[in-house]
C-alpha cells in the first residue's frame, strides 16, 4: 500500500516487460527515467500536480539490468518538487551507475549544491509545462543557469512545441549545454516538414549547444500502435521525427525509456517493446552506439570518455 492515493485513473509502470529483441550495445545508457518515491520514504512535494504509484530505485535498477541497459541518468520528477533526496537516495545507491538532473530552487545553497555534484547529480531541469508546474520568472532560471554553469553542469528543458517560440530568445540566452526533454514535444499530426517543427530544427541547427532526447513516443504518438503484445513497429507516427532530429544532428541526441512513464491516460506501454522501438529510429549500428553510449557518455560521464 503506498502512503499516498493515486490520481485518478493513474496508470502503473508495466510490471513484467518483455525481454527485448534488439539488443542494446554495450554500455548503453537509459538517459531519461525518474524515481517516484516510495511515498513513505520520500514524500510527494505538497506543491506537485499529480501523485504517482511508487516506483523506487531497486524497480528502476531492476528494469535497467532486464532491458540491458549499463547506466541510467534519472531526471527529478516534478511530483517530487525541488526536494531532490529520492534522486540522491537512487544516486547514491547506483554505485556511479547512474547520474541525475535535479530541480533546484534559488535558495539552494553552494554546499548542497557540491553535495549534489559529489552524488552524481550533473544537470538542472527547467519544466514550462503548464499542467506539470507553476511559473518561476525566467530571472530566477538565469540565475540559476549561472550558478550551475560554474559547476560544468547543463540544463534540461521541458516545454511543448507551440511554446517555443515565446521561450526561444530564453532559451538561446543560456551559458551551458542545453538538453532539451522529448524532442520538444512535436504535435506529430502536423507535417515533419512543417513550420513547428521546423522552428525545433532551426534551434537546434543554429545552436550548437542544444541537443535533444528522441524519448517518449509513448507519449507523442497518435495513432500508434502502442509498444504492446509484441508489437515491434510501434509508434510509427514519431518515427519520422525522431529519424529527422537523429540524422541531422547524430552527435546531439539522446534515448531514455521514461520509465515509469507519468501522466499516460490511454495505455502503458510494455518497456520491453520500447527498447525494440530504438532500430526505428536508429537503424544502423553506428547510429544506435552514439544515440545510446557515446553521446550519453561525453554528457554525463565525460571523464570516462
Ligand atoms: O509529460 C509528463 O507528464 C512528464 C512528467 C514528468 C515529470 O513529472 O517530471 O516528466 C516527464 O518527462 C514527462
Amino acid at each position: 500500500m503506498s502512503a499516498f492515493a493515486k490520481t485518478p485513473g493513474w496508470l502503473d509502470w508495466c510490471a513484467k516487460p518483455s525481454q527485448p529483441r534488439f539488443r542494446l550495445p554495450p554500455g548503453a545508457v537509459d538517459a531519461h527515467c525518474h524515481v517516484f518515491g516510495p511515498g513513505a520514504e520520500f514524500p510527494y512535494a505538497p506543491e506537485r500536480k499529480y501523485t504517482p504509484c511508487d516506483a523506487g530505485k531497486q524497480q528502476l535498477f531492476a528494469l535497467r539490468d532486464h532491458l540491458g541497459f549499463a547506466r541510467n541518468v534519472i531526471v527529478q520528477a516534478t511530483c517530487h518538487g525541488a526536494d531532490n533526496a529520492a534522486l540522491l537516495d537512487a544516486l547514491r545507491a547506483a554505485g556511479g551507475r547512474a547520474r541525475g538532473v535535479a530541480t533546484l530552487k534559488r535558495s539552494v545553497s553552494d554546499a548542497e549544491l557540491q553535495a549534489m555534484h559529489a552524488a552524481g547529480v550533473r544537470g538542472v531541469r527547467f519544466n514550462f509545462v503548464k499542467r506539470l508546474v507553476d511559473f518561476t520568472p525566467r530571472d530566477e532560471l538565469q540565475e540559476m543557469a549561472a550558478r550551475i554553469a560554474g559547476l560544468g553542469w547543463h540544463v534540461v528543458v521541458y516545454f511543448e512545441a507551440a511554446d517555443l517560440p515565446e521561450l526561444w530568445d530564453f532559451f538561446t540566452s543560456l551559458p551551458t549545454t542545453v538538453v532539451v526533454d522529448h524532442m520538444g514535444r512535436p504535435d506529430v499530426g502536423k507535417p515533419v516538414d512543417g513550420p513547428e517543427f521546423a522552428l525545433f530544427l532551426r534551434l537546434m541547427r543554429e545552436h550548437e549547444n542544444v541537443w535533444s532526447k528522441l524519448s517518449c513516443p509513448e507519449r507523442l504518438s497518435l495513432s500508434g500502435p502502442p509498444a504492446l503484445h509484441g508489437e515491434q513497429r510501434a509508434y510509427r507516427d514519431v518515427v519520422p521525427f525522431a529519424r529527422c532530429v537523429l540524422q541531422a544532428f547524430p552527435e546531439r541526441v539522446l534515448w531514455g525509456t521514461d520509465w515509469p512513464h507519468p501522466n499516460l491516460k490511454n495505455h502503458m506501454p510494455d518497456d520491453g517493446l520500447l527498447v525494440d522501438f530504438i532500430p526505428q529510429i536508429a537503424p544502423s549500428a553506428e547510429l544506435q552506439q552514439r544515440l545510446l553510449v557515446d553521446n550519453p557518455m561525453r554528457l554525463y560521464w565525460p571523464e570516462e570518455c
